[in-house]
Formats: C-alpha cells, sequence, structure tokens
C-alpha cells in the first residue's frame, strides 16, 4: 500500500503509529487480529522499519554496518556482507566511514536490510529517496519478491511506482482544517 499526501499531511507521523513508535490520540494499531500494544514483541519481529532517518552508523564503514545488522539477525558474519555491498552497488566503498558516501550511497548501505530481513511487514517511509534510476528499479524488483512471497509493504513516496504495482492500494491523506 502506498500512502500519498501532500508536505506535512501526516505520512511519516501515521507510519510511526503503525510501527508502534508514536501513540495514537484515538484508536488501535491491529495487527494479525491482535492489538500490537498487547504483544509488541511479537509484531516487531515481523516488522521492518526504514524511515527518513536510515539508521545507519555513520562512523562505521558500509561492511562495519552490514556485519553489525547481520548479527542482530542471528545470521553469521561471512562472504554474504560482501555479497550484499556488491548487489548494492558499493564495492570499493565498503571500508569508508558511511558519512563521508554520497547520499545515494548511504541510503543504499541502509536498504541492505530489505535482502536480509525475514520480516513480514516492510514499512519504508520515503525509500526511494536520493537513490539514482537503477537504484529505484532494484528495489522495485526487491519489493515485487517481497510481494511474491506474502510480505506485505506500506510505504510512502511522492515517485510514481512502476506498471509492477499499479495493483497497490493507494492511501490518500490530505489536510483538514
Ligand atoms: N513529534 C512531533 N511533534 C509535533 N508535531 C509533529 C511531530 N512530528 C510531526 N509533526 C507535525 O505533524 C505534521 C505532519 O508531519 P509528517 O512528518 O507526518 O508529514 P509528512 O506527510 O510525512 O510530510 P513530508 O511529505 O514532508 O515528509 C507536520 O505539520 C509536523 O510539523
Amino acid at each position: 500500500m502506498q500512502i500519498e499526501g501532500p508536505n506535512g499531511a501526516g505520512k511519516t507521523s501515521l507510519l510511526r503509529i503503525i510501527s508502534g513508535f508514536a501513540r495514537p490520540d484515538e484508536g488501535e494499531i491491529h495487527f494479525s487480529g491482535q492489538s500490537i500494544s498487547d504483544n509488541y514483541d511479537e509484531f516487531a519481529a515481523q516488522l521492518l522499519f526504514i524511515g527518513h532517518k536510515t539508521g545507519v552508523n555513520g562512523q562505521l564503514t558500509a561492511y562495519e554496518n552490514v556485519c553489525h545488522w547481520l548479527r542482530v539477525h542471528g545470521c553469521h558474519v561471512d562472504k554474504r556482507a560482501y555479497d550484499l555491498l556488491s548487489l548494492l552497488g558499493l564495492v570499493g566503498l565498503e571500508d569508508v566511514p558511511v558519512r563521508t558516501l554520497s547520499a545515494g550511497q548511504q541510503r543504499r548501505v541502509a536498504l541492505v536490510r530489505l535482502w536480509l530481513n525475514n520480516a513480514k511487514l516492510w514499512i519504508l517511509d520515503e525509500p526511494f529517496t536520493a537513490l539514482d534510476k537503477k537504484g529505484v528499479k532494484q528495489l522495485q524488483t526487491r519489493f515485487a519478491e517481497h510481494l511474491a512471497q506474502g510480505g506485505a509493504i506500506l510505504l510512502t513516496t511522492h515517485q510514481d511506482l512502476t506498471t509492477h504495482f499499479t495493483a497497490l492500494k493507494t492511501l490518500v491523506l490530505e489536510y483538514q482544517f
């Protein structure tokens, strides 16, 4: 599902509420028929959230960030870390601090998580920001794989998605005066 709306309409706020990072003034968020506040850990295990702030440690290298995520997800740190960086076009840049990379390269480091996570629900706030055309295409291909495997994606984007996603639902937020 794509959430659309002008700047300030409340897209990020909605995603943060659905993810359980902010509380709604009214109502409850349910996942698989259960209120997320009743069993947040179970919900969190199914959730992958990538927001405006990418969650990448800028002091560490791309390689160190990927190794950290592999460990967090209970995976062995092996050749896979380099394979993922190579997939995302970061070969040759794996050993410099992420803060020295370009905005698009930093976003690519953050998006590596989409290749190593088994979470069912992806909540992504402006995932295409700063990516070049090839990066956008690669990400959309990854989205299609996730959906084909029964996953769900809730995202905001000001960009038009490709025809792959014409069946996606769109929720349009508008200002209320
Ligand atoms: N922590 C906060 N405390 C108070 N107001 C906030 C907070 N976060 C966001 N807002 C306000 O809520 C409104 C919606 O912000 P939000 O970031 O959800 O918009 P958005 O639709 O994601 O915008 P954009 O397209 O610019 O990213 C804005 O007016 C913003 O100032």
